[in-house]
């Protein structure tokens, strides 16, 4: 028996997008063109030359571009088509631009079936360390705005309830290249040598794999990649040993300046067969946890296009309780690499449609 025919698409949505360069090359490929055409969705690029209020009706507009002229050029947009959806308005976006705000919210999380510990809030009783339920937190953090702070780092890091090794980063999180310049810090020595202002973030073992986890709307999908190794909690030294704290995995002039400088390391290709190995043989959160923080997080950003980045708790060793389930967020990210998600066309295709054409 053949196929019944198509159903006839008796209306095209305009979607109107105004991307980085390298993004239209990277997420606008003609596989996700054709598989929206389909359904119905015209995706429309938007000419940055001119006023986009002079380009027509767009039901609705994605974008990753920032800055005041463009945000004024949305809200002239929305108010003279006040039906047109944009995606995402840039307010909310602008949350996910510090490192301290996008963790904020996490920190204020309300899910109900999730035992939250945040920094500074809740507290582990015996019975949750031995429950199966998934917890969730952010790692501690603090901004050092000023070299002033690193002068003493051990009392900043005794200060914070922190311990080295420690990840620093740099505030900003606004799409620069330099927003994603990492430094892993093995000693005080390290610290020392970091330029502020800077976001220094305690590290936690996570077993060499972090779960992406993309939102597309209602859509969540979790998936593997390959993140910094553990390193071995250095037995307790007094401050004048630490500097002989060999770490295998640091080069000779890392150990020498106390820091190793890395960047986008969940889409550097393996370096080893290990590597690999973490990854594959990584068991995955479950579905349901993944997709109540999804859920949560769309909810409490009001964004609809991002990703977050989870790591599992891998720390064992005496006086850490290992908790199987014990989850951090680490990063949130605006309108992330979608194209690296499984069937991304048909995801995103099918959210341009909903965001175009409502279902009640
Ligand atoms: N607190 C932490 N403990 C252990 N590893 C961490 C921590 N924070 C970051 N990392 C490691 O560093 C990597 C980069 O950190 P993060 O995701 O914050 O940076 P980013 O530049 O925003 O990355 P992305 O490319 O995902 O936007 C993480 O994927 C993970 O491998
Ligand atoms: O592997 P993912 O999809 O997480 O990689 C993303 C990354 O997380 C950031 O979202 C990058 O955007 P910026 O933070 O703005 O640099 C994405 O780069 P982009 O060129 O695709 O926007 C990565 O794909
Ligand atoms: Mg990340
Ligand atoms: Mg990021």
């Amino acid at each position: 028996m053949s196929a019944p025919p198509p159903t006839p698409i008796c209306q095209r949505y305009r979607v109107g997008y105004a991307l980085p360069s390298n993004k239209v090359q990277t997420f606008i490929q003609p596989s996700l063109v054709d598989q929206a055409k389909q359904k119905g969705v015209d995706l429309v690029p938007l000419d940055l030359s001119k006023p986009i209020v002079d380009q027509g009706f767009f039901h609705c507009i994605v974008h990753k571009l920032y800055g005041q002229g463009w945000n004024e050029q949305l809200k002239d947009y929305a108010s003279k088509y006040p039906n047109s959806v944009i995606v995402d308005p840039p307010e909310r976006i602008e949350r996910l631009h510090s490192r301290v705000s996008m963790l904020e919210v996490v920190s204020r999380l309300e899910i109900p079936q999730l035992r939250l510990q945040l920094q500074g809030r809740g507290s582990e009783s015996e019975s949750e360390s031995e429950s199966e339920s998934e917890s969730l937190a952010v790692p501690k953090q603090v901004v050092v705005q000023d070299s002033e702070g690193l002068k003493s780092p051990e009392l900043l890091l005794l200060k914070f309830g922190m311990k080295l090794p420690v990840i620093a980063k740099p505030v900003e999180a606004d799409g620069s290249a330099r927003s994603h310049d990492m430094y892993l810090v093995i000693n005080s020595k390290g610290l020392k040598n970091l330029t502020t202002p800077i976001v220094v973030q305690e590290f936690v073992n996570h077993g060499g794999v972090v779960f992406k986890v993309y939102v597309v709307g209602d859509h969540v999908k979790c998936v593997k990649r390959r993140s910094l190794p553990d390193i071995p909690a250095p037995a307790p030294v007094t401050g004048e040993q630490e500097e002989q704290i060999s770490s295998t995995s640091l080069s000779s002039e890392a150990e020498e300046v106390g820091l190793l400088a890395f960047s986008h390391i969940s889409n550097s290709a393996a370096q080893s067969e290990e590597d690999d190995g973490n990854v594959n043989k990584a068991e995955m959160p479950s579905v349901g946890f993944v997709e109540a923080v999804g859920r949560a997080l769309r909810q409490a950003l009001g964004l609809q296009l991002f990703n977050f980045d989870l790591i599992r708790d891998c720390t064992s060793g005496s006086g850490h309780q290992y908790s199987k389930n014990k989850y951090y967020v680490i990063d949130i990210n605006y309108f992330p690499g979608f194209a690296k998600m499984p069937c991304f066309e048909q995801v995103l295709s099918d959210f341009f449609l909903k965001c175009c054409h409502p279902t009640p």
